[in-house]
C-alpha cells in the first residue's frame, strides 16, 4: 500500500490494513468521545472542568485523606500572599509618586515595602510546601488508581478480557492512572493561577472597575484555546488507541526474545519493520494534523487576547489622561496586569493539562465501572461436597463478537472419579467445552451444572477452587520455579514436601534438580539471573502445577504435546492414577492411544458431539473415531521395520 491520502487513516474508507486487517477501521466506529469532543461548546467544557477535577480529588481523598488539605491550604495562602504583594506594591508606589522630599518619600514607602517582601516570601514558602505535598500525594493517587484498575481486570469475566473494546478502554484507563497524578499536580497550579488572577482582578477592581472586564477579556480567549486543544488532543489519542496498541505489539515483537529466532530464520525483520514504519506514518500524520489544529487554536486565542491587552493598556492611558485614575494607581495597575500575564500563562497551561488529563481520568473511572459491570457473575449456592457429577445439557456457546457457535447443543456427563476424553479435529470446540465445564465461561444457551445445580447459581470461585487446569497454552510465569509450581496454592509454596511430590508426579523434579538455584531459579531469561527451559521441561512444570494444586477436578488440555514418548506414557499412567484416587479427569488430546483408558470418549466435529462411548464401543461403531484411530495406528505400523517403508 502506498502513502495514504492526507487526513485518511489506516483502513478507513473500507480497505483492510495489510497487516492487521479490518482492526483499525473497526476501532474508529467505537469512539464515543471523539465526535462529541469537537462539538462541545466552550461553556459546556468549562462546566465539565470541576467534575473532571473532582474525580481525582475523590481519588486523592481515598489515597491519602489528609494530604489534599496539605496541598490546597498552602496554595490558597500563596494566592492571598499575591493579593497582599500587589496591594502593598500600590502602597509603595503612592508615597513614591506623590510630591515631597525624596528621603521622606522613601521612608514613607518602607512599611509597605516590608509587607510586600514578607508577602512575597510567604507566597514562595507556601508554594514550596504545596509542591512538596503534591509530590508525596501524586504517586499515591497513581498507585491507587492503577490498583483499582488491575483489581477490576482480575475480577472480570474471562469473556470480557477477550473483547478488544474492553482492551482499548483499559489502555485509555491505564493512561488515566498516570493522568490522575498529573491532574492533582496541575489542579494545584490551576488553583494557584486562579488565586493570582482573583488577586490581580481584585486589585484592578479597586484601582478602576473598568479594568476588570478588560482583564477577563484577555483571559477568556486563551482559556478557550487551551480547553479546545486539550479536547482535540484527547480525541486524537482515543482515535488512535487501536493503532497505538498495534504499534506497541509490533515493537514488542521486534524486541522479544521469544520470536527472535523466527524473525531471523524467516527474515521477517524487514517485513515487520516496514509495517512498523508504515503504521507509524499514520500516527505521525495524526500528530502533525493535531499540531496544526492546536497552532490554529492558539493563534486565535492569542489574537483575541492581544487585542484585549491593547484595549486594557489603552483604557488605562485614557483614564490617566482624563484624571480618572492617579499615577500611582496606574503604575500599580501596570504591575498587576504584568503579574496577571505571568499567572495567566501558567493558568492556561494548567487548564489545558487538567482538562486533557481529566478526560483520561474519566476513562479510568469508566473502565472501573465497566469492569465492575463485567465482574465475575457468581451465585451464592455453596458447592455440593465432592464427589459431584458435572453435566452439560444442550450447551451452546458463542464467543463474544462471534456469530458461529463454538459449541452447538452439546450434552456431556462427567462422573466423579472418571476419565472423560474429548477428541476431534482442531477448532472443534474441545477446549471451549472444558472452559465451560469448569465455569470459566457461562453458557450462551443450555446449561452446565455441578451436582445438579446450574453453574451460574453456584459460588463460581468455589467451583474454580475445585479445579486444576493445565491449559494448552499454560502460563509460563516469569518467576521462580517454586512460584511456577505452587501458584495454584500459593499459600503452600513453602511446603517443600508437597513441592517435591508434585514435581515427581510430573517429572519436574529432574528439571528442578538441574537448575542453578534449584527451586529459587528464576524462569525468565529476560531478567538478570534468569534461565530458560525447553518446551518439554516447561510442560513438566505446568503439569506439576496441577498436582501441586491437588484439586478434585483436573483438566489436561494436550498435556503431553511437548514430551518425549517415554515421558508421555508415564504422564498418562499418572493421570490414570489420579482417577483411581477419586479425582475426576477431563482429558483433551489428539493421542488416541492414550484415550483407550478413558471411561468415556466424546468425539467433536465443528462444535457438535458426533459420537460418544468407550474406546471399544467407538471402535466397534466404526465411525469417525475409529477412522481417526486407525489413521494414527497406521502411521506407526507403516514405519515398523519389515512392515512399511524405511
Ligand atoms: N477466545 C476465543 N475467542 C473467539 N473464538 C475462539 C476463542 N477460542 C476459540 N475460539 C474459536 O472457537 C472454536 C473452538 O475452539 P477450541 O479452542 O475450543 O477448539 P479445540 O477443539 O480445542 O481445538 P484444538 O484441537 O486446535 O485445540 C474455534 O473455531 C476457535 O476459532
Amino acid at each position: 500500500m502506498g502513502r495514504h491520502r492526507a487526513g485518511v487513516h489506516a483502513g478507513e474508507g473500507g480497505e483492510a490494513d495489510p497487516l492487521f486487517g479490518r482492526g483499525i477501521r473497526l476501532s474508529f466506529g467505537q469512539l464515543r468521545h471523539e465526535g462529541a469532543g469537537l462539538r462541545t461548546s466552550f461553556l459546556a467544557m468549562m462546566r465539565e472542568l470541576p467534575g473532571l477535577i473532582m474525580v481525582t480529588v475523590r481519588l486523592s481523598g481515598q489515597a491519602a485523606p489528609r494530604a489534599l488539605p496539605a496541598v490546597l491550604i498552602p496554595e490558597f495562602l500563596a494566592g492571598v500572599a499575591t493579593v497582599v504583594t500587589l496591594l502593598s506594591t500600590y502602597r509603595v508606589l503612592v508615597p513614591l509618586m506623590t510630591g515631597g522630599p525624596t528621603k521622606e518619600r522613601l521612608i514613607a514607602a518602607i512599611p509597605a515595602l516590608a509587607v510586600m517582601a514578607a508577602a512575597a516570601a510567604t507566597g514562595s514558602g507556601m508554594r514550596a510546601i504545596s509542591k512538596a505535598a503534591v509530590s508525596r500525594l501524586a504517586p499515591k493517587i497513581e498507585r491507587l488508581a492503577y490498583t483499582r484498575l488491575l483489581e477490576g481486570a482480575v475480577g472480570a469475566e474471562l469473556a470480557a478480557l477477550e473483547e478488544p473494546g474492553f482492551h482499548n478502554l483499559l489502555e485509555a484507563a491505564r493512561q488515566g492512572t498516570r493522568s490522575a497524578k498529573l491532574v492533582i499536580t496541575q489542579a494545584a497550579q490551576l488553583l494557584s493561577g486562579l488565586t493570582t488572577l482573583v488577586a490581580v482582578g481584585s486589585v484592578l477592581g479597586v484601582l478602576h472597575p473598568l479594568l476588570l472586564p478588560l482583564l477577563l477579556a484577555t483571559v477568556v480567549p486563551k482559556g478557550w484555546s487551551a480547553v479546545r486543544s486539550a479536547r482535540a488532543r484527547f480525541a486524537s489519542v482515543k482515535r488512535n488507541l487501536e493503532l497505538t496498541r498495534q504499534l506497541d505489539v509490533l515493537s514488542g515483537l521486534l524486541t522479544s526474545s521469544d520470536v527472535a529466532p523466527e524473525i531471523r530464520a524467516h527474515g521477517a525483520g524487514g517485513f515487520l519493520l516496514g509495517h512498523y514504519g508504515r503504521l507509524s506514518a499514520y500516527s505521525e500524520e495524526e500528530q502533525g494534523r493535531l499540531g496544526q489544529e492546536e497552532a490554529r487554536l492558539s493563534l486565535a486565542g492569542d489574537a483575541v487576547s492581544g487585542v484585549a491587552a491593547v484595549l486594557t493598556y489603552g483604557t488605562l492611558g485614557l483614564l490617566l489622561v482624563a484624571g480618572a485614575i492617579p499615577l500611582p494607581a496606574a503604575g500599580a495597575a501596570v504591575i498587576a496586569i504584568r503579574t496577571a500575564k505571568a499567572g495567566l500563562i501558567s493558568l492556561v497551561m494548567s487548564i489545558n493539562q487538567v482538562y486533557e488529563q481529566g478526560l483520561f481520568v474519566l476513562e479510568w473511572e469508566r473502565a472501573c465501572a465497566e469492569a465492575a459491570e463485567q465482574r465475575l457473575r457468581t451465585g451464592d449456592t455453596p458447592l455440593p461436597p465432592h464427589p459431584v457429577e458435572i453435566r452439560a445439557d444442550n450447551l451452546t456457546f458463542v464467543y463474544p463478537g462471534q456469530t458461529r457457535p463454538a459449541l452447538d447443543r452439546v450434552n456431556v456427563r462427567v462422573l466423579p472419579g472418571e476419565i472423560v476424553a474429548l477428541v476431534g479435529a482442531n477448532g472443534s470446540g474441545k477446549s471451549t467445552l472444558a472452559k465451560l465445564l469448569t465455569g470459566l465461561y457461562l453458557p450462551t444457551a443450555g446449561g452446565v451444572s455441578w451436582g445438579g445445580v446450574p453453574i451460574e447459581h453456584l459460588n463460581r470461585r468455589g467451583v474454580f477452587d475445585r479445579v486444576a487446569l493445565v491449559a494448552q497454552d499454560f502460563a509460563r510465569w516469569p518467576a521462580t520455579a517454586r512460584v511456577n509450581l505452587a501458584l495454584g496454592r500459593a499459600d503452600s509454596a513453602g511446603d517443600r514436601e508437597r513441592l517435591w511430590r508434585a514435581a515427581m508426579a510430573s517429572g519436574a523434579d529432574g528439571v528442578v534438580a538441574r537448575l542453578p538455584d534449584g527451586w529459587d531459579t528464576l524462569l525468565a531469561r529476560e531478567f538478570m539471573g534468569g534461565t530458560e527451559l525447553s518446551g518439554g521441561q516447561w510442560q513438566r512444570i505446568g503439569l506439576g502445577r496441577a498436582w501441586f494444586r491437588d484439586a478434585s477436578v483436573l483438566v489436561f488440555d494436550e498435556p503431553t504435546s511437548a514430551l518425549d514418548p517415554r515421558s508421555e506414557v508415564e504422564i498418562f499412567d499418572k493421570v490414570a492414577g489420579l482417577a483411581d484416587r477419586g479425582r475426576t479427569v477431563i482429558l483433551i488430546t489428539h493421542r488416541l492411544t492414550s484415550v483407550a483408558r478413558a471411561d468415556r470418549v466424546y468425539v467433536f466435529d465443528s462444535g457438535r458431539i458426533v459420537e460418544h462411548g468407550r474406546h471399544e464401543e467407538l471402535m466397534r461403531a466404526d465411525g469417525s473415531y475409529a477412522a481417526m484411530y486407525r489413521l494414527q495406528a497406521a502411521q506407526f505400523a507403516d514405519r515398523e521395520p519389515g512392515v512399511g517403508a524405511h
